[in-house]
């Protein structure tokens, strides 16, 4: 049934500053559509199916209005969130910075030591026009045990692993955790 909330239903929230290309990456995976007008998001929902290891997973992918360091965390965004999508433009450093604020709002109100999150740099193709590297991203995810990748809206490049790996970070933490390791002996 198609947007039936169903068991496997994930909701994804798509964060970051003003005009980094979250409604772009959104609507090339849902629409495979690029847009270069500019229209700034209030918040919009589309659904898409994400399969993971073998299982299909509706995803409700919730794209936000831009933040600054003023905006405050919407609690919709924070209650009955399997995971985010934190978006930087590999073109300006102050959209880096705001992921990690972003990212320190979502634990402040979720009350959690982390959440399940992929930090992505957006507009790859820009390459003359980088200001963030590579390992600085790398790094940041690191630093939150979150995933990372640099992806192109324009050029469809790693569109769809953004949502993939974001899935996946979700599914980790809801795995059950590994049977201990066996040491050889068994007590009766
Ligand atoms: N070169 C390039 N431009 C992009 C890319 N993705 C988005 N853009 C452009 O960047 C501008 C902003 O894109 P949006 O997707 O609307 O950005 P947003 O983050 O949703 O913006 P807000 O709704 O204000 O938060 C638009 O003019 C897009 O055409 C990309 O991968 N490469």
């Amino acid at each position: 049934m198609p947007g039936a909330v169903t068991l496997n239903t994930r909701k994804i929230v798509i964060l970051g500053s003003r005009s980094v290309g979250k409604s772009s990456l959104v609507k090339q995976f849902v629409d495979n559509h690029f847009a270069e007008s500019y229209y700034p998001t209030i918040e919009t929902s589309a659904t898409k199916t994400i399969r993971y290891q073998g299982v299909d997973y509706p995803c409700e992918l919730i794209d936000t209005a831009g933040q600054d360091e003023f905006s405050q965390l919407n609690s919709q965004y924070a209650i009955g969130i399997h995971g985010y999508v934190l978006v930087y433009s590999i073109a300006s450093r102050k959209s880096f910075e705001m992921i990690q604020i972003v990212y320190d709002k979502i634990l402040n109100y979720t009350g959690l030591p982390s959440v399940p999150a992929i930090i992505v740099g957006s507009k790859s193709d820009l390459r003359t026009s980088r200001r963030v590297d590579a390992q600085e991203g790398q790094q940041l995810a690191r630093e939150n045990q979150a995933a990372w990748i640099e992806a192109s809206a324009l050029q469809n490049q790693n569109v769809a692993r953004v949502f993939e790996l974001c899935l996946e970070e979700i599914e980790k933490t809801n795995a059950p955790p590994p049977p201990p390791k066996s040491s050889g002996c068994l007590v009766m």
